[in-house]
């Protein structure tokens, strides 16, 4: 068979021929085709030329890339501009870009425009924004918000967004919300095996905590209740560990999980000598940090609800990971915080990681207890609730009273989702 190089390809030699007149359209096609080869940086300034003359999809692409640094350098006050710009000539997702970054509250204030924003591209039937309304109202209480969620996950779910499906085939089979339908569950279940998605674990949440939204009338979308006070039980003052009970909703553990798992990998360690990827004996589970290119609102809208229970801002927090553990796998004790030298590496003006929030996402038959031996606590893991622990002191110097460990898994999987918040902001958005 011939070799087709980017030099080679007809396709986009025509596209180059089509383009090489300047008109927004053609440069806007070339530049989604370098994209699709991975040729970012050509595609950058071509969607910028496209961008600068009107074209809204050039004006969308040419945002995201400005704002992830994908392409060219992050940019991120030009990127929010662009989207701007985009969502005020029409472009159906950028309403829903701009609702994503008014979650961290940084290039945007999370205000009633997010609310406004999400409830126009839920409006559009733009997928993520369906399964992200569906989540929200999930977590409420009420039969009519109840009912809301489920339609909500059918439409994304009949419009291809697998993990949709995922989440809906589970309330389908335990009857949440609704009747429990069995066989209307294992149908979408056959019809997820058929195109290779495994199952999820069951998960089961007895007490999330009431959300303030619940007073509002059915269907309000008040995604700012993520940040209204968790209730916590502070386990130990020195070094500080409190556990907080029904944080995040069955669905929303679904979602990390869902979306973690094509993404996992044993963990590694970065060897100090080669700067390579490492096997290490310290931490023996599969991990999944989640990329912001994949991230999508309903995972942020789960992290802002994490972050502001450990009480920092989500941009405090380095990426999400969801860590998963077979019977015997363990995370021998260590400290969260980081040596000066990886500090140094990435994102220096963040500081050290000040907080650790982990959230236990199913229920592990046996073993896999998170131990703080200095505290001497030891907490077994419930779906949906949560450990928070500082690893720094007061003034900012590592405590190594800090150590912790995720004990051995016995019999089942354990799932985990860890967010590493940093002093200072981490995250551009
Ligand atoms: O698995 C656990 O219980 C602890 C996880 C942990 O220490 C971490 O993610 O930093
Ligand atoms: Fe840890």
């Amino acid at each position: 068979m011939p070799i087709t190089t980017i030099a080679s390809d007809p396709v986009l030699s025509n596209l180059r021929a089509a383009a090489a007149g300047g008109a927004p359209q053609a440069l806007f096609e070339l530049a989604a085709a370098l994209v699709v080869r991975r040729h970012p940086e050509e595609a950058f300034d071509l969607y910028r030329r496209a961008a600068e003359s009107g074209h809204s999809g050039a004006q969308f692409e040419h945002a995201r890339m400005l704002l992830l640094g994908v392409g060219g350098d992050a940019d991120p006050a030009r990127g929010l501009d662009r989207m701007l710009s985009a969502e005020r000539a029409g472009h159906a997702a950028a309403g829903y870009q701009l609702a994503l970054i008014g979650l961290g509250g940084v290039l945007l204030p999370l205000d009633a425009q997010v609310n406004q924003r999400m409830l126009a591209a839920v409006q559009a039937n733009y997928p993520p924004a369906v399964r992200a309304a569906a989540l929200h109202f999930g977590r409420r209480a009420g039969d009519t918000n109840q009912t809301l969620c489920l339609q909500l996950l059918e439409r994304a779910a009949q419009r291809g967004d697998v993990t949709a499906a995922q989440l809906l085939a589970q309330r389908l089979a335990l009857g949440e919300g609704c009747q429990a339908q069995p066989a209307a569950a294992d149908e979408l279940l056959a019809q997820l095996d058929r195109h290779g998605v495994p199952r999820l674990p069951m998960i089961r949440v007895d007490r999330a905590q009431p959300s303030a939204s619940d007073a509002l009338p059915p269907g309000t979308f008040a995604f700012e209740d993520a940040l209204q006070p968790a209730s916590a039980s502070v386990l130990s003052r020195q070094p500080r560990v409190a556990r907080v009970d029904g944080l995040l909703s069955a669905d929303e553990c679904r979602l990390l999980v869902a979306s973690a798992r094509p993404q996992l990998r044993r963990s590694n360690a970065v060897d100090p000598e080669s700067g390579l990827p490492i096997e290490v004996e310290v931490r023996t589970s599969s991990d999944a940090s989640l990329d912001p290119v994949l991230e999508d609102f309903a995972l942020r809208a789960v992290q802002l609800r994490m972050a502001s229970a450990a009480g920092m801002a989500m941009v405090n927090g380095e990426h999400l990971t969801v860590l998963r553990y077979e019977p015997g796998q363990q995370y021998r004790p260590h400290r969260d915080y980081v040596p000066p030298g990886a500090i140094e590496r990435d994102q220096p003006q963040a500081g050290n990681r000040q907080r650790t929030i982990c959230v236990y996402l199913n229920d592990v038959e046996a073993g896999g207890e998170t131990e703080f031996p200095v505290a001497g606590v030891r907490i077994a893991p419930r779906p949906g609730s949560a450990v928070v622990f500082d690893n720094l002191l007061a003034d900012g110097r590592p405590d190594p009273d800090s150590l912790h460990a995720g004990l051995p898994v016995l019999a089942g999987e354990k799932w985990l989702a860890t967010l590493w918040l940093r002093q200072r902001r981490y995250r551009g958005f």
